[in-house]
């Protein structure tokens, strides 16, 4: 690990933090973060030229592999015309009809370049759409670092413990409202209270920002019924579950019709990407057909399109999400049979291509409460065994687990091997 300590020391001197995004700091499991140095198929290599099996996988946009041979061609082909042009291509129109295809409640997409944008710019447009100022989130779910979305935020916000980021002015917080994930009553209950004043309602339909927690039986259609009562938006932020939990992403897996969703990660193969798509009524708001403003210097951009719809291309292979979830579930069985072995308390969560797994003595953790009651010095230990063993999990108690196609069976075979010398070292 010498090379990566060398870095990161020099890192520091001239990146706040030594990263470009917090949570790769390792400040919740302590110790030096890898310093990549490529990465291929199921595995990444760092400095030291350690090997790792991978269930970061950027953060969700790697579920085919990484440097697959035909998104990295895909990529080679569209650099030969260009890296961008500010106007508009057949590209765009190709990953719009993509889009819709695979996820019908999206009749109009526009691109943008992050999954942040996408989440800020569906907010925007749900205010402007229906005339109203406050929006509902769930307490623990990340929707990017807009700022009426970093209120009781997970993700790094969450490991950092500054859920509520200094720097948003309170006159403009005081309109994000929050309740519990998974709680039904309390949606309806700040409902009733404020009635016509809610835009919208934004929820990642499995939340994998406090790790990885799917809606409890009825939670996702509740919501949906609220917002038609109140005429308030419905937005799904799928910047992580689209194209992962499903081909048609979560909505497609529980069958609710969200208003508005939020892309990201997956859709761009690799390459900066979002996207927020929805009803027509709605996303014809957006300039230049409508008052709401919207726009994006690289949005579009053709070598992302390229990497993108690749990926897309080859996610739709049939059979390909039946395999994801079956590795996802093969590790939470594997890993909750080590610890049973080894007399630790631990319970698993997963839907589609992501995973969770809690040191906890509860049956089953469906709520934020309990996610973070869980010990989080023994995931901590728990990483570093892992790390040692050379898997690469994520490196926060509060971040769900990705799977991807490269995934196979001797990987599989050697992660829970790897946990179940792990859990005996607890
Ligand atoms: C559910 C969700 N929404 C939004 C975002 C923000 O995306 P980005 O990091 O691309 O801005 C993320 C992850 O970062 C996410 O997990
Ligand atoms: N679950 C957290 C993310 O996906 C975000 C990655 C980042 O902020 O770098």
């Amino acid at each position: 690990m010498t090379i990566s300590q060398d870095l990161f020391a020099r890192a520091q001197a001239s990146i706040p933090g030594g990263v470009n995004s917090p949570v790769r700091a390792f400040n919740g499991v302590g110790g030096t973060p890898l310093f990549i140095t490529k990465a291929e198929g199921a595995f990444t290599f760092d400095a030291d030229g350690n090997r790792y099996i991978d269930y970061v996988g950027s953060w969700g946009p790697m579920i085919m592999g990484h440097n697959h041979p035909a998104i990295k061609q895909a990529v080679h082909d569209a650099v030969e015309n260009g890296l961008s042009y500010g106007a508009p291509t057949e590209a765009e129109i190709l990953m719009a009809e993509k889009v819709k295809e695979l996820v019908p409640s999206i009749e109009k997409v526009r691109m943008v370049s992050s999954g942040t944008e996408a989440t800020m710019s569906a907010i925007r447009l749900a205010r402007g759409f229906t005339g109203r100022d406050k929006i509902l989130k769930f307490e623990g779910c990340y929707h990017g670092h807009a700022d009426s979305l970093l209120v009781k935020a997970g993700s790094g916000a969450l490991t950092m413990g500054v859920p509520n980021s200094p720097g948003i002015p309170e006159d403009f917080a005081k309109h994000t409202l929050t309740v519990s994930f998974n709680n039904l009553d309390e949606v309806k209950a700040i409902f009733a209270k404020y009635a016509d004043e809610i835009a919208c309602i934004i929820v990642e339909p499995v939340a994998g920002n406090m790790n990885c927690i799917p809606p409890v039986p009825g939670f996702l259609e509740g919501l949906r019924d609220v917002c038609d009562e109140y005429k308030s938006v419905l937005i799904f932020d799928e910047v992580m579950t689209g194209f992962r939990v499903a081909l048609g992403g979560a909505q497609a897996y529980y069958n609710i019709k969200p208003d508005l969703t939020c892309l990201g990660k997956v859709i761009g193969g690799g390459m900066p990407v979002g996207a927020f798509g929805g009803k027509t009524e709605i996303m014809d708001y957006i300039a230049p057909v409508g008052p709401v403003y919207q726009a994006g210097t690289l949005s579009g951009n053709p070598i992302a399109m390229a990497a993108g719809l690749k990926s897309l291309e080859l996610l739709s292979e049939p059979g390909l999400h039946a395999k994801l979830e079956a590795t996802s579930k093969a590790i939470c069985e594997g890993f909750e049979a080590g610890a049973k072995k080894a007399g630790i308390a631990l319970t698993t969560n997963y839907a589609g291509g992501m995973y969770g797994f809690f040191f906890t003595d509860a049956e089953k953790v469906t709520t934020y409460k309990q996610a973070t009651e869980c010990d989080l010095e023994r995931f901590k230990r728990f990483f570093h065994l892992m790390l040692e063993e050379g898997v690469y999990l994520a490196p926060s108690a509060f971040e769900a687990g990705f799977v991807c196609a490269a995934h196979n069976e001797q990987e599989i075979k050697d992660t829970i091997a790897a946990a179940e010398r792990a859990f005996a070292k607890l």
